[in-house]
């Protein structure tokens, strides 16, 4: 098998079916025997090739028989079948050519982890961020009716999806427009940790209520086989459904919504699928098919612990620095030991942001809000507001989600609002939906706001606590990465705001590094001195806003000067300074380095921030080239007007 790994097998495993799978039409000529055959396959493949490459694991299970379902009983990518977040999309990719592949998923240059556009024609939509699929469904649907075409669109979203507001607003679009549209809710009751909201509520009650759901689903399904009279019939039904109002309860919130709602079908009973989709297919308007499924189907230990295996777990780490998420979530517990008004409030991301510890420790004081990162921000200014010390655990992407409420709910109000921003920067191989890119030029405009990065995961737990004695704003970034083995330990210290530090005196040029580039920055003034006798100074800057302007024009009249950053170039850091230099008529010589303008791939941390030209080879040579072009230069390039 061409796909198979360098050693040549998948110990033992055998794909027959599987291997012949090229394109979706091929699903067409087996029976449902063999369906059920390439189902097993796909299971087996899943373990064998994520086990090795790592990826999202618990999801791609639970739509194993759905994706199949999927590409036979429609014409992809004729009809557009939509993936929300796309971390389950493995299926469906290996389903559509892509299977020999899969050695290099979310590599360096290889498979991206999500659907992307430009991957695949059957990829009818990016993603990587939740809750956009039924609005990006809605969109070919009503572009679909424009052009007068009349393929059918298919969006598949999860109960963590559900929760975020974007998809309500969506359901209430489609509601309103009416057109053929099939939404696709895959309820395995889990976000990545279990699911939250009275809406999973409400799915569990439809859950545990299906015969009525069932009933109803198969007399619709009939109605629209019988020819001629299927809208007679329609309208019988619907007398029929208004005079037992009570009885349809379980469907009201979908049907409120303007939507036909079918189910709740078992998802992993494959011929069902297949029928109940065919059925689904002839439906008009806007349809809502439930399936209940389990995330981590056929795998005991991803059905028993579904969270731990929503990705494939890294190896136990020995000896290795705690990741920044997890001091974050050490040193919330000791700020939440000292001071009862501090409460952590997460958009689903309790184990990510490493909060698992604090939330078994304060039940009480953790607010999970499921995948709704504008209501968190609005929902943590209300708790400033009167009076609680909220500190929003939030990944930089994910947080593009709520700037306005930054900006109108917090900022204005200047509201002391901790924003602990994790997963800035280079985040590896979630790629370019998941970079921490923006963050900085976005909220470097914002006023009233205080934004600064550690150097180290200790300097971070000093930053969590600076953050909460200030009045106002405050956030932190920080990388998705290990420490570097810095001290966890000391007596938690203020560092006063807009303070830089200086980690390294030099004469022939300083490098203004931000975060982990300190680190980066030092290992190349240490090559720079060895290999070429160089003076490099190293500035860790701490603060993204206020600058630390004293510091950087004291340097800047001096020498060089480099900014390093993990963030755009276009609006970050480096263009702080910029902007510093030109506001005080500074003429100095400024080289920035950060991320271009361009979205950042997917790799592993050290390959892409290598790519970017952001490791210590890279910016040694781009500090050797400045203090060769400065001393070439007849005149000195900097000067103090
Ligand atoms: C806007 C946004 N917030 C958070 C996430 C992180 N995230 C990825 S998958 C996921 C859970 C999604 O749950 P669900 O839609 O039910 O899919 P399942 O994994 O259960 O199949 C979360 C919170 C995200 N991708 N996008
Ligand atoms: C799909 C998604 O958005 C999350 O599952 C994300 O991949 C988690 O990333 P971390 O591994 O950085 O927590
Ligand atoms: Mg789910």
């Amino acid at each position: 098998m061409e796909f198979s790994w360098a050693d040549g097998s998948f110990e033992g495993c055998c794909f027959t079916l599987l291997e012949h799978m090229h394109s979706p039409k091929d699903l067409r000529r087996l029976s449902d025997a063999e369906l059920l055959a390439l189902a097993t396959e796909v299971r087996e493949f899943l373990v064998a090739s994520v086990s090795k490459t790592g990826g999202h694991f618990g999801a791609n299970l639970g739509v194993v028989e759905l994706t199949i379902a999927l590409h036979r009983i429609f014409d992809s990518p004729r009809d557009k079948i939509i993936w929300d977040v796309g971390h389950q999309a493995y299926v469906h990719k290996m389903l559509t050519g892509r299977i020999k592949e899969f050695s290099t998923l979310r590599k360096f240059k290889g498979l991206a982890g999500f659907p992307k556009r430009n991957e695949s024609p059957h990829d009818a939509f990016g993603v990587g961020h939740a809750s956009t699929s039924v609005s990006a469904g809605l969109g070919m649907a009503v572009a679909r009716d424009l052009a007068g075409q009349h393929y059918k669109v298919v969006s598949i979203i999860g109960d963590g999806a559900l929760t975020g507001g974007m998809a309500m607003e969506a359901l209430n679009h489609a509601g309103e427009v009416g057109t053929d549209f099939l939404v696709i809710l895959n309820d395995n009751e889990m976000s990545i940790a279990e699911n939250v909201g009275a809406l999973s509520q409400y799915l569990t009650r439809l859950r545990s209520d299906p015969t009525y759901s069932r009933a109803k689903a198969e007399i619709e399904s009939a109605m629209m086989k019988v020819p001629g009279i299927g809208r007679r019939l329609t309208k019988t039904a619907e007398r029929l459904k208004d005079s037992m109002r009570h009885m349809f309860v379980p469907g009201q919130f979908f049907e409120g919504f303007g939507f036909k709602y079918l189910g709740p079908v078992d998802g992993h009973d494959l011929l069902t699928l297949l029928r109940v989709l065919e059925d689904a297919k002839k439906l008009h308007g806007p349809v809502l098919l439930h399936l209940v499924t389990q995330k981590g189907k056929g795998y005991a230990s991803a059905e028993e612990a579904p969270d731990k295996w929503h990705a494939w777990p890294s190896a136990a780490k020995t000896n290795s620095p705690p990741s920044y998420s997890k001091v974050f979530g050490d040193t919330m517990m000791e700020l939440a030991e000292t001071d009862a008004r501090v409460v952590a409030v997460t958009p689903a991301m309790v184990p990510g942001s490493g909060l698992t510890k604090f939330q078994e420790r304060f039940p009480n004081r953790i607010y999970d809000v499921g995948i709704a990162e504008q209501h968190a921000a609005t929902f943590c200014a209300g708790l400033a507001a009167a009076g609680r010390r909220p500190v929003l655990a939030i990944y930089s992407t994910f947080l593009q989600r709520a700037y306005d409420q930054v900006i109108h709910d917090i900022c204005i109000q200047q509201l002391p609002v901790v924003i602990a921003i994790d997963r800035a920067g280079v985040v590896g191989p979630d790629g370019e939906t998941h970079q921490g890119a923006f963050d900085m030029a976005y909220l470097r405009t914002v006023p009233n706001l205080t934004l600064m990065m550690p150097k180290d995961e200790g300097e971070l737990r000093h930053m969590l606590y600076t953050a909460l004695q200030q009045k106002g704003p405050v956030a932190v970034r920080y990388p998705r990465a290990d420490g570097v083995g810095a001290s966890v330990d000391d007596p938690l210290t203020e560092i006063p705001i807009g303070r830089s530090e200086i980690v390294r005196e030099g004469d022939d040029l300083c490098i203004l590094a931000l975060g982990p580039m300190v680190a980066v920055a030092k290992l190349a003034a240490e090559q720079l001195k060895k290999q070429h006798n160089l003076s490099v100074a190293v500035v860790n800057a701490r603060f993204v806003k206020p600058l630390d302007r004293e510091t950087i024009v004291r340097f800047a009249q001096r020498m060089p000067l480099m900014t390093l950053e993990e963030g755009s170039l276009a609006g970050g850091f480096g263009s702080a300074v910029a902007e510093l230099f030109m506001d005080e008529g500074i003429h100095a010589e400024l080289t920035r380095k950060g991320f271009p303008d361009e979205f950042i791939e997917h790799g592993s941390r050290a390959e892409v921030l290598a790519e970017l030209g952001l490791d210590a080879e890279h910016v040694a040579q781009a500090a050797l080239d400045i203090c060769n072009r400065v001393k070439a230069a007849p005149t000195p390039v900097r000067r103090w007007s």
